[in-house]
């Protein structure tokens, strides 16, 4: 699991405290994953509980997610569309990885919101574009984008034809743990997430703010 970039132990440790505890499926989604080599991978508590406010204050109905691994990101997501909306609410969980998606969805079911999850399996251009063609242009409240790099610059266009306005979008690890101010690093990745960040600073199509929540969090809400 991942912590915000620049926090040591004590002020993390801080943060943590400073939220709500996690619902048991969170924790145990957490706690499991983090015995996992690539546990970094994973977004961290005080992102989930960001994350559940944004949807919450999005009123998120209707929500993509690129990139799930364990779960967490999704489930903390979908917990607050459900406690709003009921069954109706719908979250798009893509992944190309058939095995991660299966660990989530017994956290899913764990959190009680494996009905209004909808996983998809595949890479997510075509995911993104599969969307747009069963109807679904203008009709999403909220996206979080935390998969491959170099794939961030199609993702926001797909996200601009399927978000309402207002809608708002998320794109993690803008910060690369630094690498984007390091003018050394020249690596797809690094490269990508600077692209994506001058992309939507100067795209007026939406409002626009970059902040260091964890890896680095661009927020992005369609005008
Ligand atoms: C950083 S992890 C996501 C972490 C997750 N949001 C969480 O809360 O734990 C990135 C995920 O993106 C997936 N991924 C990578 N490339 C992808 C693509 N082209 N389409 C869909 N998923 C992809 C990987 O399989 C991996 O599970």
């Amino acid at each position: 699991m991942s912590r915000s970039i620049g926090l040591d132990e004590t002020l993390t440790a801080y943060v943590r405290g400073a939220n709500r505890e996690e619902i048991p499926a969170l924790k145990r989604c957490r706690e499991e994953t983090a015995k996992r080599d690539d546990a970094r991978m994973q977004i961290s508590p005080e992102q989930g509980a960001f994350m559940d406010l944004i949807a919450r204050m999005t009123g998120a109905k209707t929500a993509v997610e690129i990139g799930v691994y364990t779960g967490y990101s999704a489930l903390a997501t979908a917990r607050a569309m459900k406690d709003m909306h009921g069954e109706n609410a719908r979250l798009f969980a893509c992944d190309v990885s058939a095995d991660l998606i299966g660990i989530a969805e017994t956290y899913w079911a764990d959190g009680d919101v494996a009905d209004v999850i909808q996983p998809v399996i595949g890479d997510a251009r075509r995911t993104l574009a599969g969307l747009v063609e069963d109807g679904l242009a203008e009709q999403v409240d909220f996206m979080f984008v935390d998969a491959d790099k170099t794939g961030y610059p199609d993702y926001y266009a797909a996200a601009l034809t399927l978000l309402r306005p207002g809608g708002v979008i998320l794109f993690d690890n803008v910060l690369w743990s630094g690498s984007v101010a390091n003018p050394e690093k020249t690596d797809d990745d690094t490269e990508a997430l600077r692209a994506i960040t001058a992309k939507v600073r100067r795209d007026d199509r939406v409002h626009m703010a970059f902040t260091a929540i964890g890896d680095g969090l661009l927020m992005a809400m369609k005008k």
